[in-house]
Order: C-alpha cells, then sequence, then structure tokens
C-alpha cells in the first residue's frame, strides 16, 4: 500500500506475470493520459512502437547497457484490456529481470516528469470495471479464473468472464424495469389503474420475473459451490477405510489447489474434485479433544465447516455390519442430506443388496466408486455438467437473495386490489437495485475498493 491515496489518473506498471522463474515474463503498463503515453513509450521502447504489432527490441538503461530484450506490444485507449493505453513488455520470465525493467521504468518516467507508479492489487482489472470493458461480476471472475483448481472450475469462472451469468442478470434486471416503466405510467392514471394492469398483465409478467429469478438463484448458489467447493463431512470408526476411500476418491483428481505453496493444508481437510466440482472433504477424525492451542483452533474451523457442510458421508466397514450404531461425539447437523457407504465389499463373498441411500465399495479395488461420485453430485444438487454452469460468489446469491424478498412483497401487493400501486414500484425499484449490486452498478466506491484488493498484484 502506498501511503499517498493512491489516484485513478495515474499510470501503473506491475509484472504481469507469476512470481518465480518462466520462460517469458510480462511486465504491463496503463496510461490513462496518451500524451504522456506517447511519451514514455518512445523513451522506454527507443522508438514508439507500431499499436498491436509485437515489435522485438532490446531495452537498454540509461548508459545504454541491455536490460533485456523483448517483445513490446502497444495498445491504444480505448481498444485495450483496461480501456486505457496500455504497453506490455514481454521479456525473459526472471524476477530479476523483470524487477530490472520495472525499476528502470520508473525510472524513465521520473526524468520525463510522468507519475508511474507501481499498480495495486487488483488495479488493472479496476481500470477495465472502471472503463466499462467488464462489469465487476465479469471482473470478479477474472480473480476467479486465476484461482481455478480444475479445468471445470476454470471453465465456470470462463463462462462468467464472458458474460453468461451477467447477461442472466441484466436480462432479470430487464423486466423488472419493463414492469416498473408500467406501473409508473399507470400511476399517472389513477383511475385507470386496475383495468390498465389487467390489460398489460402486471400479475403475469411479475410471475415470470419470480420464474426467472428462482432459476438464476438456483443456478448462483451452484455457481459458488464451484468456486467455494462443497463440504463433504467424512465420520466413520477407526480403520473403516476413510483415508483410503479419500485418497481413492482423489486419485488422479486431486485438487490442483492442494499443491500450491501456501495454501496451509489441514490434516483434517482435504480438496480434491469429482468431475471437476471442487470438494472439500473434513475427517471428522480430527475433532477430538485437545490441549493444543494451535490444535483447536483447527477443530473449532472443522466444527464450522461441519455446520457448513453440504452432505454427511458416513463410511462403514461391510466386515462388521450395517448394525453398528454411529459412535460420534459430534452433534452433526439433522438436516445435512447423507450418504452410507459400505466399504470393503471386496471382503465379502458377494456384494450386499442395499436399501437407498446405502452404497456399497471397495476403497482397494475401486467398486462402486463411480457410483459413490454420481451420488455425491446428486446429493448435493450439482444438475449442470461444469461445461453449462457459471461461477458465481455467496455476495452474488446474497444480492439474488434480497432481490428476491423484495419481488416476494411485490408479489403479495400485487394480489392486493386496491391503492397500493406505488408500494408495489417501490419493491421492484429496490428488487431492480439488489441486481445492480451484482454486475456494480449499485456498490459504494469503497466496497469495490475492497473486491478489487483481493485480487493479485498485475491483474
Ligand atoms: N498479453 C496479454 N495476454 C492476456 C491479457 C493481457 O492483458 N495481455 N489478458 C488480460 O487479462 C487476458 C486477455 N484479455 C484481454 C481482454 C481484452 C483485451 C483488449 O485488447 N480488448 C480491446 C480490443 C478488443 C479486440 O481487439 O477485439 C477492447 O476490449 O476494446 C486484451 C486482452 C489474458 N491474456
Ligand atoms: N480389503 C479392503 N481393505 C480396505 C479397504 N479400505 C481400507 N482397507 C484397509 O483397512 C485398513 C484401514 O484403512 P484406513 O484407510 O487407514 O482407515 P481409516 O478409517 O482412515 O483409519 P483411521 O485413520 O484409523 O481412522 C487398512 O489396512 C486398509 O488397507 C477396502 O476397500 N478393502
Amino acid at each position: 500500500m502506498s501511503l499517498h491515496q493512491p489516484q485513478h489518473g495515474d499510470p501503473i506498471v506491475a509484472i504481469a506475470t507469476a512470481p518465480g522463474k518462466g520462460g517469458v515474463g510480462v511486465v504491463r503498463f496503463s496510461f490513462p493520459s496518451p500524451s504522456s503515453f506517447q511519451a514514455f513509450c518512445t523513451a522506454f521502447c527507443g522508438k514508439l512502437p507500431k499499436p498491436r504489432l509485437a515489435t522485438l527490441l532490446t531495452l537498454r538503461d540509461f548508459d545504454q547497457h541491455a536490460i533485456d530484450e523483448g517483445i513490446a506490444l502497444l495498445f491504444n485507449a480505448p481498444a485495450s484490456f483496461t480501456g486505457e493505453n496500455v504497453l506490455e513488455f514481454q521479456g525473459h520470465g526472471g524476477q530479476a529481470v523483470l524487477q530490472g525493467v520495472v525499476g528502470h521504468a520508473l525510472a524513465l518516467a521520473r526524468q520525463l516528469n510522468i507519475p508511474l507508479r507501481h499498480a495495486m492489487p487488483g488495479e488493472f482489472t479496476q481500470r477495465a470495471f472502471l472503463n466499462d470493458k467488464l462489469d465487476l461480476a465479469q471482473a470478479e471472475a477474472v480473480a476467479d479464473l486465476i484461482d481455478a483448481g480444475s479445468i471445470a472450475t476454470a471453465k465456470a469462472a470462463a463462462a462468467s468472464l464472458s458474460g453468461v451469468f451477467s447477461k442472466q442478470v441484466n436480462a432479470l434486471a430487464d423486466r423488472i424495469v419493463h414492469l416498473r416503466l408500467l406501473l409508473e405510467a399507470t400511476l399517472d392514471f389513477p383511475e385507470e389503474e386496475i383495468e390498465f394492469l389487467e390489460k398489460a398483465d402486471a400479475k403475469g409478467q411479475l410471475a415470470d420475473i419470480l420464474n426467472a429469478h428462482r432459476q438464476l438463484l438456483g443456478a448462483a448458489q451452484e455457481g459458488v459451490k464451484f468456486r467455494d467447493g462443497l463440504q463433504i463431512v467424512l465420520v466413520g470408526e477407526p480403520n473403516v477405510g476413510k483415508s483410503s476411500l479419500l485418497n481413492a476418491l482423489a486419485g488422479e483428481e486431486i485438487a490442483i489447489v492442494s499443491a500450491i505453496a501456501g495454501t496451509t493444508r489441514d490434516r483434517i481437510k482435504q480438496e480434491l474434485n469429482i468431475r471437476g466440482v471442487p470438494l472439500v472433504l473434513v475427517d471428522t477424525a480430527g475433532l477430538r479433544d485437545t490441549a493444543d492451542e494451535v490444535e483447536r483452533i483447527g477443530i473449532a474451523r472443522t466444527r464450522k465447516s461441519v455446520e457448513e457442510a453440504d452432505l454427511l458421508l458416513i463410511l462403514k466397514d461391510a466386515t462388521q455390519g450395517l448394525q453398528d450404531a454411529l459412535n460420534t461425539h459430534l452433534e452433526l447437523p439433522l438436516h445435512l442430506p447423507t450418504i452410507t457407504v459400505l466399504n470393503k465389499v471386496d471382503l465379502l463373498p458377494k456384494v450386499p443388496q442395499l436399501l437407498n441411500d446405502v452404497l456399497p465399495v471397495s476403497a482397494k479395488n475401486g467398486l462402486g466408486l463411480e457410483q459413490l461420485k454420481d451420488a455425491i453430485l446428486a446429493k448435493v444438487g450439482i444438475a449442470h455438467t461444469p461445461d453449462h454452469g457459471f461461477m458465481a460468489r455467496q455476495r452474488h446469491v446474497d444480492a439474488l437473495m434480497v432481490c428476491g424478498q423484495h419481488l416476494a412483497v411485490a408479489h403479495e401487493f400485487a394480489q392486493q386490489d386496491d391503492r397500493i400501486l406505488d408500494l408495489f414500484a417501490e419493491e421492484l425499484r429496490l428488487a431492480h437495485d439488489a441486481l445492480g449490486e451484482i454486475t456494480g452498478r449499485m456498490l459504494p466506491d469503497d466496497l469495490l475498493g475492497l473486491i478489487f484488493s483481493r485480487f493479485c498484484i498485475g491483474k
């Protein structure tokens, strides 16, 4: 964070590629002012590169020593990612080289009296948002795409980035606006209001809106699961094969995220994905009493994830029979969907006929695992294949919930025939505003700032 308040009007620079070594690394600049952009590019590149044409050049410091050889790519406003004037330098992917490039750029800008500074996290995307290149849900999808831990999650985020989610939000908003306009027009002619509204089928329109809202909310809730991972709680006596099942489920599908250095790995939480849907398996064996302070914190967290769980997997040992009582000291939420899994059926002479919701598997030889995966996704209501879903955040679901509450009140008003049209209209306005929070049309600046500050630098 810089000491002074960052100005949206400053030119910014950042290394756009991930820290570490890579074949190629990219330094990206965004300039609001075309004149300082031209002055800077000419000095920095030795000549002004042609827009959108890869230009090979050697960057030199003030003593004419080479800093790096690379490719410059220039985009004039507004046809760029940020909507401003953008210069990219694609150099060699080492931190010393790239930091050298940035350092030289800052020194050169100082000499030219151009207030170039390091970009804050998310600032490039924030500018794209401010310049109407992306709406807020799309900008958030940029961060989610980068964070995606599986191809399926990445596809869902890419769908949101391309506007699949935003389009549906906007379509719903348009329908509400249409009805609002009708109501406003009617308000001016109170004598004819009832007849007028009946003719225009205001109730029918509202029913359609409620329907569209319900579908969008469902899809968004699914989208949140794509993003945050489904919480699955695994319970079972010692030795029934919890670890074995986990490994078997993980197989080659173990989440890419868990391999990223720096993501803290709870022993009792395992991230994996099933058919590309991210899951967090919470092993309740970790929920024992302990005097250890750190462990206690971990346990408190685990308890919380149990409370928020989407599914309970009860694992039993087939050689022990189904009868044994589940001895768990956990108070498990009763409303949780449950699947009982009978493990080690390979040890039985034949696979038993079982009731619904009890699945025979063998973690050892893989029997029943595909059915278990189907059952898990079905139980938690992931109906869409990742190819058709989009990614969403809890923030979006919350806004859709608020929208739904206002639509429900509007619906009640619509059932009454006396003079409450203005209340009906007001509820529609509030429903509409809630949708505006998703696309960023109705969000205060500080909240916007908070959302973008969670991006990585250079994004
Ligand atoms: N080198 C490079 N690769 C990148 C990015 C980048 O900024 N630089 N991106 C950064 O995230 C992503 C691509 N996103 C981009 C989105 C829009 C525009 C752009 O220039 N848009 C203009 C022109 C559109 C056109 O030519 O069709 C515009 O919207 O007006 C560029 C990149 C991933 N790859
Ligand atoms: N035959 C057979 N053995 C299994 C199967 N699954 C697990 N086992 C064996 O059962 C034993 C216990 O398995 P684990 O996966 O360690 O069980 P756990 O529930 O994680 O055990 P705790 O960590 O003690 O709670 C091991 O010897 C496994 O090889 C199975 O499907 N078939």
